[in-house]
């Protein structure tokens, strides 16, 4: 069934966290390339959220938008009601590796660093825990997403779900108010996306975090409580979820 473009949701419950107002992102080229176009939504702190829809629809290129990994072409991403627009290069990455986690498809860990350096390397640039706390923290993240028998292992030693939880333990390194996800499960088999997931419903559950991730799967998209799903680019509908 499809419902009318951006019904919309229930007034958030929570404070809003992220807003992305009327964005549309369009690639020039000769014949130009719309990516995203007029999307709005709201999203409340310690809410999980996928983004759902065909390949092709825009899942990736949103979530890069709201990452201020990219820039609108037109339209604004607000962060804590923050805009984000006027912001400089230096300003966006510092706000990204302050306020905001990243996870994709793949771990993307550093081959020569084990476990705990990994975790450890956010909070080394953002430089606000001295080194010892910085060990306690990643510790703690680390046994907290059932690792605390891997911390000394190099991404080469662990599987592919223990990799992708050290890459959850690295989003939440530095507390961010919002991790966005590409596809986090997208190369796991069925018990390491379970795993995976179940970190991110804690994350969500526990810390009050808020968590977008960007999937194909629609069992897991389905125990979230908001779906947004998106068709070329535009809102096609977007639902609480029970
Ligand atoms: N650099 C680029 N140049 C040309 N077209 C692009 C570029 N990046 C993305 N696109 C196109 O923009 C559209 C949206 O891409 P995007 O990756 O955001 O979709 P998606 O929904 O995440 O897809 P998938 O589920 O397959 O990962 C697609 O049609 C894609 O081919």
């Amino acid at each position: 069934m499809s419902l009318p473009a951006e019904v919309p949701v229930e007034a958030a419950a929570t404070p809003v966290l992220l807003e992305a107002r009327d964005l549309t992102r369009i690639l020039p080229a000769v014949v130009p390339v719309t990516l995203v176009k007029d999307v709005s939504f709201k999203i409340g702190r310690s809410e999980f959220v996928a983004i759902t829809g065909p390949s092709g629809s825009g899942k990736s290129s949103l979530l890069y938008l709201l990452g201020l990994l990219d820039r609108p072409t037109s339209g604004k991403v607000f962060i804590g009601g923050a805009r984000t627009d006027d912001l400089s290069p230096a300003e966006m990455a510092h706000m990204r590796l302050e306020k905001l986690g990243f996870v994709f498809q793949f771990h993307f860990l550093l081959p020569e660093f084990t476990t705990l350096e990994n975790v450890m390397i956010p909070m080394q640039k953002l430089g606000k825990l001295s080194a010892r706390n910085q060990l306690d923290h990643a510790t703690t993240l680390l046994a907290d997403l059932g690792l605390e028998d891997f911390l000394h292992r190099r991404p080469a030693q662990l599987s592919g779900g223990q990799r992708q939880r050290v890459a959850v333990a690295r989003a939440l390194a530095n507390s961010p108010d919002l991790i966005l996800a590409d596809e986090p499960t997208g190369s796991l088999d069925s018990v390491a996306t379970e795993q995976v997931f179940d970190s991110l419903r804690k994350i969500v559950d526990r810390q009050k975090t808020t968590v977008v991730a960007v999937t194909h799967d629609l069992e897991l998209a389905a125990r979230m409580e908001r779906r947004i799903h998106l068709v070329d680019g535009r809102i096609d509908w977007d639902r609480q979820q029970a």
